[in-house]
């Protein structure tokens, strides 16, 4: 059975102390609340994962790193390794993020490296998919969305597949306060399960959480995650206000 999953993204927002300060409103709401339908995740920067995970209880908030390098050690001036975010206590990371993707060249292949990196140091992956607004309005955004999948996971065991968190996040909907309808998030989100379920089955794809992630906010997020195929939101803007994301979390 497959867990649903709201996962903020912070960005490159907040300083560390603002950045403590709202991881601890986080984990204190998460702990005060009752019967939540959700695990709960904060994607922090880099330099803010030690810090975090000291006022956080790990076991009720997840922590991610919002990326990792493509290479295990060396010679790579400000890069930080899987290994690296791993030994401060995250257990997630974001891989893929379209801003990644679009302002770092970040290819398929080069996110093939950094998924095969974070799994082997013990990390679970969100990993993001998502068309432009050209190839949405050019009707190819589901082979576009196949390619993404395809390049950088399909490589993997079931087992490994297991650590992956799929976040659809249209282009076109993030920071825009332009919403994808739950009817065309719904699509793009079945048409993945489907993906995963021809390369490994109908149990894996069951058991994959596929979040969407664009505009998602308080007053929308119940409308989506009444979709089957919705397992949870990747929030960026809604994030960054405890209140503003715990009504998301509670929005199941
Ligand atoms: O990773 C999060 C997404 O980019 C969504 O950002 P947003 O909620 O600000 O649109």
């Amino acid at each position: 059975m497959r867990k649903n999953i709201v996962a903020g993204n912070w960005k490159m927002n907040t300083t560390v102390p603002e950045g403590v300060k709202l991881a601890k409103e986080v984990n204190d709401a998460v702990a005060a609340a009752k019967d939540l339908k959700c695990e709960v995740v904060i994607g922090v920067p880099f330099t803010h994962l030690t810090a975090v995970k000291a006022v956080i209880d790990i076991n009720k908030v997840g922590l991610a790193a919002e990326n990792c390098a493509a290479k295990d050690k060396g010679a790579y001036t400000g890069e930080v390794s899987a290994a690296m975010v791993a030994s401060t206590g995250a257990n997630y990371v974001i891989l893929g993020h379209s801003e990644r993707r679009e302002y770092f060249n970040e290819t398929p292949e080069m996110l093939k490296e950094k998924v095969d990196l974070a799994l082997a140091n013990g990390l679970k992956v969100i990993f993001c998919c998502g068309e432009s607004l050209e190839l949405r309005e050019n009707g190819t955004y589901k082979e576009y969305i196949k390619s993404e999948i395809e390049g950088s996971l399909f490589h993997l065991s079931a087992d490994q597949f297991a650590n992956i968190v799929i976040a659809y996040e249209p282009i076109w909907a993030i920071g825009t306060g332009k919403t994808a309808t739950s009817d065309q998030a719904e699509e793009v989100h079945a048409v993945i399960r489907g993906l995963v379920a021809d390369k490994y089955g109908k149990q894996v794809a069951d058991d994959t959480t596929i979040l969407y992630g664009g505009s998602c906010k308080p007053a929308n997020a119940p409308e989506l995650f009444s979709k089957p195929d919705i397992d949870g939101g990747l929030i960026g803007g809604a994030s960054l206000k405890a209140d503003s994301f715990m009504g998301i979390v509670t929005a199941f």
